[in-house]
Parts: structure tokens; sequence; C-alpha cells
């Protein structure tokens, strides 16, 4: 079984290419029909308006809707975040769609604009504690996004302060006051993370987004065995870019 990934626009091949790292195909999914033969779906990052239009013209959305309520695995990274949400601020006038199910409130361009990206080091005690390996992860924040409210059943994976001087962000006077804002959640079969993980080699994010549909009890679904999974984790550096 394969995993999808939603190749409409954005940073698609290069999360073909972490799952490669790791062992496991990725599909590229353009159509609706495509997404019966998959059992785990990758909304990467991009620019969520255009991916909204996109989909919207591909008549993708009530088969996304779709895909997130059978409960099969959905990963949003970045703008595929900013889909997942149940609301987005900081939108376009006129707003714009989105696949919604994840119980959060998200801020479309928190960090600011695309020149003030950065790369943090993130403590991520939980994806550590799963997938083993250092107790932080170096995020790559593009024009990122950040989780200004998660609802009860959103557990937090990851938070990120927020300068002090708020020099590199546009959030409103409100929410100004925020010492740290979640850039890294899971609520069931839902993941969703602010920063992009397919742009560096620790591959953690990737195998516990696999470990989510054995949670959910669907098993064989990887095209590689743990032992290999294992391997290739080890063998691999934790913490450096990859730039492809
Ligand atoms: N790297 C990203 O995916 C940026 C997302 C961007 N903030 C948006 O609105 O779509």
């Amino acid at each position: 079984m394969a995993v999808g990934v939603l190749a409409l626009q954005g940073s698609f091949k290069e999360h073909i290419a972490a799952l490669r790292r790791i062992g496991v195909k990725g599909v590229e999914i353009r159509k609706p029909e495509q997404l019966n033969n998959v059992d785990y779906l990758i909304i990467p990052g991009g620019e969520s308006t255009t991916m909204a239009k996109l989909a919207d013209y591909h008549n993708l959305f009530n088969a996304l809707q779709e895909f997130v309520s059978t409960g099969k695995p959905v990963w949003g990274t970045c703008a595929g975040l900013i889909f997942l949400a149940n609301k987005a601020v900081g939108q376009k006038s006129g707003g714009q769609k989105l696949i919604g199910g994840l119980d959060c409130v998200v801020h479309r361009n928190f960090f600011g604009s695309q020149l003030q990206s950065f790369e943090t080091q993130l403590a991520v005690p939980k994806l550590a504690e799963k997938e083993g390996g250092p107790d932080s992860f170096r995020g790559v924040f593009i024009r990122a996004p950040a989780i200004l409210e998660a609802g009860p059943d959103v557990e937090v994976l990851a938070d990120c302060p927020v300068p002090s001087d708020n020099a590199r962000t546009t959030i409103p006077a409100a929410e100004g006051k925020k010492e740290k804002v979640i850039v890294a959640v899971r609520q069931g079969n839902l993941l969703g993370t602010a920063f992009h993980p397919e742009l560096t080699s620790d591959s953690r994010w990737h195998s516990l987004f696999l470990k989510m549909g054995k949670e959910a009890g669907e098993r064989n679904l990887m095209s590689a065995d743990e032992s290999h999974l294992e391997d290739c984790q080890e063998k691999m550096p934790h913490d450096l870019p990859i730039f492809e």
C-alpha cells in the first residue's frame, strides 16, 4: 500500500523523497479517484490559497473531506496544516476553502513574510519518546503558520517561543501577548506541523505518521517493514538539512 501526497503545488516532491529515504513509496495525488488507492495522505506545504483554488478546480474538496472522515492518517505540513484546520485567520479577503477536521485555529502567516522565514531547534520530547533520537528537532519555518488555539482532543507535540520583540511576527495585538505558539499537533488520525520536516534528513515525523496507520488498526500498510525503517533511521544522521 502506498502513501498519497497531494501534488497540486508546493513541496510534494520533497515529501516523496523523504518517504523514499525510509523505504516507503509515495504516490502523487491530483484526482479524487486516486485517493481510493492510498491509505495515508500527506498535504504538503506551499501556498494554501493557491492550493485551495487548485483543489476546487480539480473537484478534490469532497474527496479530501471524505478521506479525513474515514479515519485514515492525514498529515498537513505548513500550508497543509492550514488546509486541515477548522478555522484559519489572517487569510486573504474572502477567505479560502479549508478541508477542516483539525480542531484548531491557525494563523496563516503568523511568523511573517517569506523573508522572515527561519530555522530553529524545537523541543520535541513526545516525538523522541515514540521515535527515539534527540529531544530536539530542527524546525524549518517558511512563511509559516502557527496554531493559536487547539481543542480538547488535540495533543500538542511541539510549541515555539514567540520572539519577545515580535519583530518576526505579524500577530495581531491580542495574540501578541503570547509567549509561545503551538507548531505541531495530533488529533486522532490527523497530524499537523507548521514547519517542514521533509526539508531535513530527520525522518522521525514521517515514521511517526506511518505508525498512526498501524495504531488505527490498519496493518501491513507500509512497503517497508519495521526493521528496515529502524535500519534506515540509524544510518541517517539527524538534523542535517536536505536540499534536493
Ligand atoms: N510554507 C508554507 O506552506 C507557507 C504557507 C503559507 N503561510 C500559506 O498561507 O499558505
